[in-house]
């Protein structure tokens, strides 16, 4: 077992609005095994971005639990531990690939994905070499790697943001539309980097809008209603 979702509520209080309550999504259960992906699925305002975000603690709880299971046995429940823990969490069990790229300006897309690997112990030059090869096989064309993926395009953006989410992979991955601005080709081929991973044991929770993709990936849909 990786993770186990119970009876996860979430409400939003807009304080800025007379302590306005909105509905983000209730009644949230799953269980997720390594080497699993499970996809989130359902209408737009049903809560899909939110509960990604909540499983990686961006957004707090406002009752369940997210326990996640370490390979040492440990269980924590990061709806409820404190922020040190889930900073340590982030760096070396859960990750998280948003929808668009969020990066520092005059950072190169070979340095953007191949500090991933350095922050890992491996060498800057294997690194580099391995951050190179993720980008050609995402179709990102020799003359960019060295330039910041900040003036690439939708679609270049997303795949230097890819190649940065997925090249050190850690044992949980949360991805929110992976595929959203991609051409069927590279779709293709996200979605076979994505099976490798599974076959390394990382469990994965994602959102797709492509049923096409999402079928090619998913073993559970987890279907929700617009709370
Ligand atoms: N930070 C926030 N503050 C207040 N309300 C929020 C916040 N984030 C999400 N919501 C609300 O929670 C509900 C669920 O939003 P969410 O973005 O999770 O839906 P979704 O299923 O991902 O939608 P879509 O498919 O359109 O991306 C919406 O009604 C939204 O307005």
């Amino acid at each position: 077992m990786r993770l186990e979702v119970k009876n996860l509520d979430k409400t939003f209080k807009i304080y800025t609005r007379g302590s306005i309550e909105v509905k983000g999504f209730n009644n949230i259960n799953f269980k997720l095994k390594k080497g699993e992906f499970l996809s989130l699925h359902g209408p737009s305002g049903a809560g899909k971005s939110s509960i990604l975000k909540t499983l990686y603690r961006t957004y707090t709880t406002t009752s369940g639990n997210i326990n996640y299971y370490k390979d040492d046995g440990t269980v924590i429940d990061i709806a409820k531990v404190d922020e040190s823990e889930i900073l340590k969490l982030r760096k070396e069990e859960v990750g998280y690939v948003s929808q668009f790229l969020q990066i520092l300006p005059r950072v190169s897309a070979v340095d953007v994905v191949s500090q991933q690997l350095i922050l890992k112990g491996e060498s800057q030059e294997i690194s580099r070499q391995k951050a190179k090869e993720m980008l050609d096989y995402l179709s990102i064309r020799e003359e960019l790697f060295d330039l910041s993926p900040l003036t690439f395009s939708g679609g270049e953006q997303q795949r230097v943001n890819i190649a940065k989410g997925i090249i050190a992979p850690k044992s949980l991955l949360l991805l929110d539309e992976p595929t959203a601005s991609l051409d069927k080709k590279n779709t293709i081929r996200v979605i076979e980097k994505l099976k490798q991973l599974k076959q390394k044991g990382v469990a994965m929770v994602g959102i797709f809008h492509d049923l096409e993709a999402m079928e090619m990936i998913t073993d559970k849909i987890y279907e929700l209603k617009r709370v």
